[in-house]
């Protein structure tokens, strides 16, 4: 019996595009972002509508044990001083993790834990990053390019945004980055 051969999808590993199989894509804008930046006056002195970040996901089955596979482009851009950002969620299946893969670009994976604990992780082309379940998690672009990063988490896990409607507990600004250069030097 000759055996059953099926081509599956690719994702360009150098730029996060996805080909070979059908695709949801969903685009959020500057003016979708109502109070996730901490600068209101600079929000809305932005153009609402600019592109944020896009994600690319497979139109995959969902139900328990199903996974979803994703890729987000996070443009390069700020608000005031803060660096453009997803809009970040737990998920609303709090035990449910996701694992995200840095593909290109120059960003950091915002981590906050049940009890508002913060955490970074750089993200850039390779990065593997295990989102535990219980944390919420946000991208950040800190670079001049685009931040891709390919993600996979269970379709079951969902999404929380409200628990986070009055932001994470740290904010990335380029002072920031100073402060964080100044903490890698005196180690
Ligand atoms: O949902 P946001 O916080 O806007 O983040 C955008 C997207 O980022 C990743 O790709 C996640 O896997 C998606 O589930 C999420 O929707
Ligand atoms: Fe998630």
């Amino acid at each position: 019996m000759n055996p059953s051969i099926t081509m599956p999808p690719q994702v360009a590993w150098a730029s996060g595009a996805l080909s070979g199989a059908p695709l949801i894509q969903k685009t959020t804008h500057l003016g979708d972002l109502n109070n996730v930046f901490a600068d209101d006056d600079a929000w809305r002195c932005c153009d609402p509508t600019l592109a944020v970040y896009r994600v690319d996901m497979f139109d995959t089955p969902s139900g328990e044990g199903e996974l979803y596979t994703g890729v987000t482009h996070l443009n390069p851009g700020r608000v005031g001083n803060e660096f453009f950002m997803t809009r970040g969620h737990f998920h609303a299946r709090r035990e449910q993790g996701e694992i995200y893969f840095g593909l290109r670009g120059e960003g950091l994976l915002l981590l906050q834990d049940a009890q508002g604990q913060t955490r970074l992780e750089p993200v850039r082309p390779g990065s593997v990053h295990h989102i535990a379940g219980f944390t919420a998690h946000r991208l950040i672009n800190i670079g001049s390019d685009m931040l891709s990063a390919l993600a996979v988490w269970p379709s079951v896990a969902g999404h929380d945004y409200t628990a986070l409607s009055g932001g994470f507990a740290l904010r990335v600004t380029a002072d920031t980055l100073k402060l964080m250069a100044k903490e890698v030097q005196n180690g």
